[in-house]
């Protein structure tokens, strides 16, 4: 391309171009003036045909060619454009509508040529389809004061000169920019409303720049007059980050180098035309894309050195409709030219090749189609290789349907180490299969093949593994009861900082109790979803029905937190973590329950299912799974583990002196929350044999509720009767625990409930009688005390105390395993918080 600036032209110059959606009606086409008043340089101003013209044309021509009835397609449209032009206020308006009127007189002859000649010459077609830029620059001539207020009307036939070649429309840059040189001597610094999308070939004939070529037109003509910068007035902000119907989070990218928007146009962002960056980036001219419709917004900037961003990946696109062939065989290893055949196969078949893979061992070389070409390329590929495949050396050439391909796209990813593992890490947390892998060496662009059905769910993962949108975790709360109602009153506090500060955005899609469920699209507030439950919206709970909701195709992660102390619903767990769920709980049943239940969950999370998290099941929010993994996962040695493990219990004797009847005690502790939904669980030992059953079994031990020595404190006649029944005849424990409590008394002790888990294995729970100095007699309210006794640890037990009931602690220990799961799908939520102002 030559580069000396055109003769005659003016040293200030700036290019406008206007798409459809910017001229889809008079109101529109008034407008463009508005956008314009601040640009005081030179303007050319490059239109494309009115919104859904082009559409109209090619159909008119189609029907036509077919014999259908094109007239009255005709007459809509032409009513269209004399409309649009009797709604300017133009001084020439009539003159204008003449104007458009001897055009689709012109369009009718044309219509009638192709109705009764099927071999019509491409050039009437041309005409035909090229109209609608002839007549949205008369539309926008005339909007802007035509001639009488300096402006020009410029039909790019008269200049611009193109060529098609097998890489597009080519221009002919010499003839071009003699023949714009000239008009421009003739038009001296005026401004011009130029047609879009038509040009000339080189012999005079009328053509086009291919669909939505206008954008391309308008990067020529910035060329051609060397223009300062070039405006593409579109109807969306700028180039977004994705594609906003997949991704409700993306973001309009400030400014892009033009690489960066060759990539992002290539792979599917519809904002640009792909052709449209070589003329300007040959020439340095920026160009910005803007919305007509907000003009205020500062749009996307593309210019040579674009600002990079504090993230290594701009942008993501998708590119979808594609498919996989794959040349496989041994005898390919080494012998040069297998490519070129394969590739030569596919150009002969005219099939177009989106993006190649092949592994360094050479035994299959894979490429990526348009999915309507798969099978023609298939075919040209078996019949390459046809002797090959008839002599063993290649085995297959196989198709795989339904593919689509990820890109991510930035500059930033230049020389940074761990930008595709944080893609495929990403990726991999939700679930999605990686078919295919290509970076080129200008390591701008990672491109992944995946499967069509995982498009949505990949790009949403990508996106928030570069942390261009925060990480999305479709979340599903089961149980409202007291711990649920604490968890909600936490999350309603906390969300909004943890979306804004940590970039983690924990949706509640669905909450359910033991009746009804609501599930939410969107996302519930966590202060009202209660509210929800009991409203129109809730259904009848079906729990099925909710794990699907909350793992959905299209999201990257689900997490289901279980505040129920129910067993069907522990039952679902190995199903929901092997579909890939999360699942986090304070419900003690899956971790105590049955063992073949409980082996399937691990079954599940080694399998790489989702993660399963139940730190609050023993000592509510204190950290006492946490502490005994980490003796183990440090190859400590478990001894033994000893202690008090029920808050209730512990609150109870910590309270029971003998001056207020046992039962009043129970029943403050119930009204507390301290207590599980039937006080029974607390008071015959279960709880706290479950919480033993669960440590044994984290350390490794197959031990069961049943192996647990219990010794119960509801009397045998209260032990079957129903809950409400058992409550109101809770007076008939005060007698007895009176007597035990005065036997405890006279020997000058006091009694605690305590849970022991030896280093023979054997299991205890029960109430046993302490001397003052005992450790657990040292306790207050709820304190559970846990004292773990290992290897390392032997003389002086590690010990873990403090409160162990209550909804607002269980809950903040249910919450912490929320963010420890969102933390390893790479939320950022260690971050220290940093107040505003500090540090300035
Ligand atoms: N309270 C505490 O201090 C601690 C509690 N925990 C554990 O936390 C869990 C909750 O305790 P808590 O909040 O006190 O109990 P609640 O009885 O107050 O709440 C239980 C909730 O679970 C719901 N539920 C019961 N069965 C089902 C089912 N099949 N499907 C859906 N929802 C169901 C109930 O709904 P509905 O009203 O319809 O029955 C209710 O909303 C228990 O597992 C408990 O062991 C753990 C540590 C400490
Ligand atoms: N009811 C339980 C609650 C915690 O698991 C207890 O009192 O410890």
């Amino acid at each position: 391309m030559p580069s000396a600036p055109a003769s005659n032209e003016p040293s200030s110059c700036h290019v406008h171009k206007f798409g459809g959606s910017s001229l889809a009606d008079a109101a529109r086409i008034c407008g463009i003036a508005a956008l314009l008043d601040d640009d005081a340089a030179t303007r050319l101003v490059v239109v494309s045909a009115m919104q859904g013209t082009t559409n109209s044309l090619v159909a008119l021509a189609d029907m036509a060619r077919a014999g259908d009835d094109w007239q009255p397609g005709w007459e809509a449209l032409r009513q269209r454009h004399l409309q649009a032009a009797a709604a300017i206020d133009a001084q020439e308006r009539f003159a204008l509508q003449a104007t458009l009127g001897d055009e689709f007189d012109g369009l009718h002859r044309n219509l009638q040529a192709v109705a009764v000649d099927d071999d019509v010459d491409e050039r009437i077609r041309a005409r035909i389809h090229g109209l609608g830029e002839i007549l949205s620059s008369r539309l926008v001539h005339a909007a802007l004061g035509g001639e009488a207020a300096g402006w020009q009307r410029l039909d790019a036939r008269e200049v611009l000169v193109v060529h098609p070649g097998e890489m597009g429309v080519g221009v002919d840059w010499d003839q071009s920019r003699r023949r714009f040189a000239q008009w421009r001597a003739r038009h001296p610094g005026c401004n011009a409303v130029v047609t879009g999308y038509i040009a000339s070939d080189a012999q005079g004939h009328a053509t086009t720049l291919g669909r939505n070529g206008s954008d391309y037109s308008a990067a020529i003509f910035a060329s051609l007059c060397n223009a300062d910068a070039l405006t593409i007035w579109t109807d969306v902000d700028g180039v977004l980050s994705a594609d906003p119907r997949l991704v409700p989070d993306a973001v309009c990218l400030p400014s892009l180098s033009y690489a960066e928007a060759c990539e992002l146009a290539y792979f599917g962002a519809k904002v640009l035309h792909p052709q449209t960056l070589a003329p300007v980036q040959s020439r340095g001219i920026p160009l910005r894309i803007r919305n007509t419709l907000r003009p205020q917004a500062p749009g996307t900037l593309i210019e040579a050195r674009a600002n990079a961003g504090d993230v290594p990946v701009k942008g993501l696109s998708l590119v979808n409709d594609l498919a996989i062939l794959e040349l496989i065989g041994s005898g390919m290893i080494g012998v040069p030219g297998t490519a070129e055949k394969l590739f030569a196969a596919l150009h002969g078949a005219g099939v177009s090749v989106t993006m190649i893979s092949q592994g360094s061992s050479e035994h299959s070389i894979c490429c990526v189609v348009r999915a309507d070409q798969a099978e023609r390329g298939r075919a040209a590929i078996a019949a390459a290789f046809a002797e090959a495949m008839a002599d063993q050396r290649t085995q297959a050439v196989r198709v795989t349907a339904d593919i689509c391909v990820l890109a991510a796209v930035g500059d930033g990813m230049v020389g940074t180490p761990g930008v595709a593992a944080r893609l495929l890490g990403g990726l991999a947390q939700a679930r999605v299969n990686v078919r295919a892998i290509a970076q080129g060496a200008s390591e701008r662009n990672i491109s992944l093949a995946i499967a069509r059905a995982d498009a949505t769910r990949a790009l949403r993962a990508a996106h928030s593994a570069f942390w261009l949108s925060p990480q999305f975790v479709s979340v599903g709360i089961i149980g409202p009861g007291q711990v649920g109602r604490a968890l909600l009153s936490q999350l309603s506090a906390t969300l909004p900082r943890l979306r804004s500060q940590s970039r983690l955005d924990l949706r509640i899609r669905a909450i359910s109790d033991s009746r009804r469920m609501v599930l939410s699209e969107t996302g519930l507030n966590p202060g009202l979803a209660l509210d929800a439950l009991r409203d129109d919206t809730a259904q009848a709970a079906d729990l099925d029905l909710f794990a699907a909701h909350v793992r959905a195709e299209h999201l990257p992660h689900g997490l289901i937190i279980d505040c129920s102390a129910s067993d069907a619903v522990a039952a679902k767990y190995p199903q929901w973590l092997a579909a890939g769920i999360h699942v986090v709980t304070p419900n003690k049943h899956a971790g105590s329950g049955d063992w073949t239940r409980y082996a399937a969950i691990r079954e599940a999370q080694r399998q790489g299912g989702g993660r399963f998290l139940y730190e609050a099941t023993v000592g509510a929010g204190l950290p006492v799974i946490l502490t005994l993994r980490n003796l183990l996962d440090t190859g400590d040695v478990l001894h033994g583990i000893d202690g008090m493990l029920s808050g209730t219990l512990a609150w109870l004797f910590n309270r029971f002196d003998g001056s207020q009847p046992f039962s009043t005690l129970v029943r403050e502790a119930q009204a507390l929350g301290y207590t599980e939904p039937d006080p029974r669980d607390d008071l015959s030992g279960l709880d706290v044999a479950r919480k033993l059953v669960i440590l044994a079994r984290e350390a490794g031990r197959e031990l069961s509720v049943e192996d647990v020595e219990v010794e119960s404190l509801v009397p045998l006649e209260l032990q079957q009767v129903g809950r409400e029944e058992f409550l109101a005849r809770l007076h008939e424990l005060d007698a007895p625990m009176q007597a035990r409590l005065a036997a405890a008394d006279a020997q000058g002790l006091g009694l605690r409930h305590v849970a022991q888990l030896g280093q023979d294995g054997r299991a205890r729970v029960g109430l046993v009688a302490l001397p003052a100095d005992h450790p657990c007699r040292h306790t207050r309210l709820t304190d559970n005390l846990v004292q773990f006794r290992s290897l390392r640890y032997t003389d002086n037990a590690l010990v873990v105390l403090g409160p162990g009931a209550g909804p607002q602690v269980t809950a903040a220990g249910v919450f912490g395993d929320m963010l420890a799961i969102a933390q390893s799908l790479g939320a950022q939520t260690g971050a220290p918080v940093i107040a505003a102002g500090a540090g300035a």
